[in-house]
């Protein structure tokens, strides 16, 4: 059975995309000056409204009903709330390491992708998705320790989804319980890390990780790129794009 290892899209020396996709946040990051015009990001999820999870071939999506504001980031570098549409994960192999963006050149084990969009200026999110300003995407990394109090309610239901298009019901999940005790960030203006690679996302990347164990990383591994009725199948892993240069954009810091 064959088993996919190069990252899907590409590596550092033969990227297969284009876009400038995730930032490698290699600059002396820990000593970037505070932005003093940059207050605190604010998130208000609590009347959250996931919908499903799924697997869409290149990794596992929680989505949530965007018809209107009951679930939005807001603050910080944006001009106005954002609405959470969904978010994913990116990870490595084993023992590998998966996130989308390094630290001092430092990659985690993986990285959580909240993707929301702007419904004050646009109609949609595809339309949003195609604007400097349409899309805000929440970046949190993954470190490995113990076990994650609450991922067990995403890794549980990983069984239901392993093949790609594969879908359930996942109601009632509200993804605060995902976050870091702080919410110190980075931010930039980058693109989507896989296609349509638009470049119309604000990058806000939380400084502290959450620590989940190796365990419940191993269970993600258990998911496939390939779908049911596929001959070969292919363990879905290492669906991460590496960092692209930072071509002298600049990244700011919070407090
Ligand atoms: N790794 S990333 O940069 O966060 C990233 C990359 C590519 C993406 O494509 C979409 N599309 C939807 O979410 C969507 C959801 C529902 C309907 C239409 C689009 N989100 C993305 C996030
Ligand atoms: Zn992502």
């Amino acid at each position: 059975m064959e088993k996919r290892t190069v990252p899907l899209y590409g590596t550092k020396t033969s990227p297969l995309l284009r876009g400038t996709g995730s930032l490698p946040l290699t600059s002396s990051l820990r000593r970037l000056p505070c932005d003093p015009n940059l207050g605190p990001i604010v998130l208000n999820y609590d009347q959250c409204t996931s919908l499903n999870i799924t697997n869409n071939g290149h990794s596992v999506v929680v989505e949530f009903d965007d018809t209107d504001d009951r679930s939005v980031i807001q603050g910080g570098p944006l001009g106005n709330p954002y609405r959470l549409k969904q978010f994913h994960f990116h990870w490595g192999g084993k023992g590998c390491h998966g996130s989308e963006h390094t630290v001092e050149g430092m990659s985690y084990a993986s990285e959580l992708h909240l993707v929301h969009w702007n419904a004050v200026k646009y109609k949609s999110f595809g339309q949003a998705a195609e604007a400097p300003d349409g899309l805000a995407v929440l970046g949190i990394f993954l470190d490995t320790g113990d076990d994650h109090r609450w991922l067990h309610m995403i890794t549980d239901a990983l069984y239901m989804v392993k093949f790609k298009a594969s879908v359930t019901d996942f109601k009632g999940f509200n993804p605060k319980c995902l976050l870091p005790s702080s919410l110190h960030y980075w931010t930039y203006l980058g693109s989507l890390t896989t296609p349509p690679l638009h470049e119309s996302v604000i990058w806000i990347v939380l400084k502290e990780p959450i620590i989940v164990s190796e365990k419940q990383l191993g269970k993600f591994r258990t998911l496939l790129f390939s779908g049911e009725e596929e001959d070969q199948r292919m363990r879905m892993e290492n669906n991460f794009r590496p960092p692209q240069p930072l071509k002298g954009r600049e990244v700011r810091s919070s407090n």
